[in-house]
């Protein structure tokens, strides 16, 4: 791997939406930044650009016009938007923000689980409408609790460890898989094998997707992992839309093969007015924001020294993909 040798130069951003560039001006001594907010703006800049801080915006066609580029800093955690191969072939680093948005992704999760279990999504309709809705009133099922049920959570990384210690102070089993078999880094989680998975399925009072997209979870909740599932469970997705088959999901709602389930992530995004997605009364929906958060700018931009203190003195890059 070459050794990046880069002096105090100009932070190139391209993002629609995090100030990034104001993060970075409130720390004293941090390199001058350029932040574009659109692609259009972002083909003008990538040819000066060294380190270069985006997510979304990324295109693989960017690296022709960029023959200056040696950091890519992502503002995502998910990084398949990029061509790790070409990347790695033109010599360039890429890292990503992991990590960043770890504590806001499992408060999220969370909120989905709970909103499920507790059919918040049922009030708020109820409210719009002036309806009181108590116990044994309407002929609805017994609302949950989450103590003592059981969680499988499937990625058990920087947002999986942390859901999984909120789900132990809850008083839930959590059972976790990670790609690899070295131990989990939660005590108390009960590690589960990839060859397990589907039996582990069969056990989980709600599964959560916190894994990446990778050619091995593309379509790793299909119909066979819908078959395996409780009727009385439900299914969560923070990961990334492809994970599930959503053709496959739409089907065991449909039947009630499931209980319910809470995507925050779609195949595509922003998902179509026309998906069948938006009309089932036993989905919750969020809009790709459970890595949201108020931090967000503050959290990157300590990924983002580090890496720029990284290339100066040629030390270890954090959250280093390529
Ligand atoms: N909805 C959002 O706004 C949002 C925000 C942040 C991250 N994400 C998604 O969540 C993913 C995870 O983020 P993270 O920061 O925890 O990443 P991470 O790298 O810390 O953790 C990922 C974990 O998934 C595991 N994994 C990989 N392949 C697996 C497989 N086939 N089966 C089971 N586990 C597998 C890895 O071993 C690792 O433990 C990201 O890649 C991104 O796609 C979504
Ligand atoms: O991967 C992430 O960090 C979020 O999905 C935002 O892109």
């Amino acid at each position: 791997m070459s050794q990046i040798q880069s002096p105090n130069q100009t932070i190139y951003v391209a993002h629609e939406y995090y100030d990034i560039r104001a993060e970075l001006e409130k720390r004293p001594g941090s390199p001058p930044c350029v932040q574009v907010r659109t692609f259009a703006q972002l083909e003008q800049i990538i040819p000066q650009a060294e380190i270069l801080v985006i997510s979304m915006l990324w295109r693989d066609s960017l690296l022709e016009r960029a023959p200056r580029l040696k950091l890519i800093q992502s503002i995502s955690s998910g990084v398949e938007q990029f061509d790790l191969e070409q990347i790695r072939a033109r010599d360039i680093h890429l890292c990503n923000a992991r990590g960043a948005n770890a504590a806001v992704v499992a408060e999220h999760a969370l909120a989905l689980m709970l909103s499920l279990s507790r059919r918040l999504y049922e009030a708020r309709d109820n409210q719009h409408r002036a309806h009181w809705s108590g116990t044994g009133m309407d002929d609805r099922p017994r609302l949950q609790e989450l103590t003592g049920k059981t969680v499988l959570i499937i990625g058990m990384g920087t947002i999986g460890d942390r859901l999984a210690r909120i789900c132990l102070a809850l008083g839930m089993q959590v059972r976790g898989m990670r790609h690899s078999s070295r131990p989990l880094d939660v005590p108390g989680v009960t590690q589960v094998m990839a060859s397990d998975l589907h039996a582990a399925m069969g056990q989980a009072d709600h599964i959560v997707l916190t894994c990446p997209l990778t050619p091995q979870t593309e379509g790793l909740m299909n119909q066979r992992a819908f078959a395996a599932m409780k009727r009385d469970a439900c299914l969560i997705n923070v990961a990334r839309g492809r994970v599930v088959d959503e053709s496959a999901l739409i089907a065991a709602l449909r039947t009630n093969a499931i209980a319910g389930a809470a995507l925050d992530t779609y195949a595509d995004e922003p998902l179509p007015s026309t998906s069948p997605l938006w009309q089932l009364p036993n989905l919750v929906m969020t809009s790709h924001v459970a890595g949201e958060t108020q931090f967000y700018e503050r959290n990157v931009v300590d990924i983002l020294l580090d890496n720029t203190r990284a290339l100066e003195t040629g030390g270890p890059l954090r959250n280093q993909i390529v």
